[in-house]
């Protein structure tokens, strides 16, 4: 008999990536216990899932894999001392997050290409939104000091990311080492944000002090917030979201292709590791941004554009069932309950190289401006 694989019940495609070499059962990723496990022998999880020695000690798994990017729910030291082997995907959802970055900006009315932009964590995630804010004309600023600073062509200090006009977060959550994350923007370095920056957070929550956001964002009506990840996840504060321009469930990663490149790049790890034969071509997270650089842009080229942006991806739908949520929920429990249902029913949102959008537009800036962003003209 095939071995017994569980796969979380949020990740798409996996009976057809997983099935040739072994036998798929789903799995409510938040409440995964020990005696739940059987005779699994490989676990297949998202960021919700915390997989560690209380989980997996008493069981038989020998493999574990997590579709998405993040591994801050992962032991993976005592993984490695129990020889179980584990993968992640790197990269899977990188562009999912660069078009929900752009589309908040076309939401929010930012008009990027006169802007001064700063991105903390310039890696697969925060990298792939350097280049693709370079290519459309702004300036941008990395800090990332665990990296070659000659990587991209402006690095700073974190403080010279804190003095631009919008400022992305894409740092993982980490804890340890001698950069961690955890909290690293709290209320000195939002107190140091100039007047009417524009926060967007979309790493993991808790790399701001939540706390510290809602207190100073009170004092300073001036500051504007997207924030796609939250401190306390499940749980949403609903005085937050009431703070903030756009607010959503976790969602920036969630393009259909980047989950299921998720799902291709952790079968074909499972895969080698089992030594069995790849059901597809192997995976890799496959998107290169175009390096041209557009014409500027006119107002009403620059409202072409964001228009066509939005019909792409309709973020505002997204901000909108959060609000719902949050703000008719009567418990925690309810806002608990509803932001992993909002996640486990979202809605198949394809990135903007496969989608054609109905009108092309009439200025050429305006098209060559979206190509750039990788809609199909041509
Ligand atoms: N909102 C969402 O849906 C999604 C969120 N994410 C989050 O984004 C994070 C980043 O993703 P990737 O870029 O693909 O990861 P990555 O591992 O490729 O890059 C992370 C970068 O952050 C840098 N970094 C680490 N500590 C730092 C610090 N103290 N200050 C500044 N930079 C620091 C690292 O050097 C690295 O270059 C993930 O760990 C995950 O938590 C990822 C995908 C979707
Ligand atoms: O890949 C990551 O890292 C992410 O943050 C995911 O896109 C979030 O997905 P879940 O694993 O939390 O469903």
């Amino acid at each position: 008999m095939k071995p017994l694989i569980l796969v979380d019940e949020n990740i798409p495609e996996a009976e057809l990536y997983f099935e040739n070499f072994g036998r798929v059962e789903r799995f409510a990723g938040r409440n995964l216990t020990a005696a739940d496990l059987g005779d699994a022998k490989a676990l297949i999880v998202r960021s919700v899932t915390k997989v560690n020695a209380t989980l997996l000690s008493a069981s038989q798994v020998e493999f574990v894999g997590t579709c998405t990017i993040g591994t801050d729910h992962i032991d993976k030291h005592w993984l490695t001392s129990q020889r179980i082997g584990f993968s992640s995907a790197p990269g899977c959802n990188a562009n999912s997050v660069v078009e929900y970055v752009i589309a908040a900006l076309a939401y929010a009315e930012v008009d990027w290409q006169n802007l001064s932009f700063g991105v903390v964590g310039c890696g697969n995630v925060g990298g792939s939104v350097y280049r693709a804010l370079s290519n459309l004309g702004a300036e941008v600023v990395g800090y990332d000091p665990l990296i070659d600073q000659n990587k991209f062509p402006i690095m700073g200090s974190l403080s010279d990311v804190l003095s631009c006009d919008v400022i992305c977060i894409h740092a993982p959550l980490t804890r340890d080492g001698e950069f961690p994350t955890q909290y690293m923007i709290a209320a000195d370095e939002l107190m140091q944000l100039k007047p009417g920056a524009l926060l967007v957070s979309a790493g993991r929550g808790a790399v701001v002090n939540n706390e510290d956001l809602l207190t100073v964002k009170k004092q300073r009506s001036d500051l504007r917030l997207i924030l796609d990840v939250w401190a306390h996840e499940p749980w949403v504060c609903k005085e937050l979201l009431a703070q903030a321009a756009i607010g959503t469930p976790h969602i920036a990663g969630y393009s259909w292709d980047g989950k299921v490149m998720g799902t291709r790049m952790i079968s074909t790890a499972l895969a080698q590791f089992w030594g069995a034969a790849i059901s597809s071509e192997p995976a890799s997270n496959v998107v290169t941004p175009s390096c041209s650089r557009p014409l500027p842009l006119s107002s009403e080229a620059w409202q072409q554009v964001r228009k066509i942006i939005l019909q792409s991806y309709d973020i505002a739908s997204d901000d909108q069932r959060l609000r719902n949520l949050v703000n008719n929920a009567s418990s925690r429990e309810d806002v608990e309950r509803g932001f992993d249902q909002l996640r486990r029913n979202y809605p198949e949102r394809r990135e903007f190289r496969f989608t054609s959008p109905v009108d092309k537009p009439s200025d050429l800036a305006a098209r060559q401006c979206l190509e750039t962003l990788g809609f199909p003209f041509l």
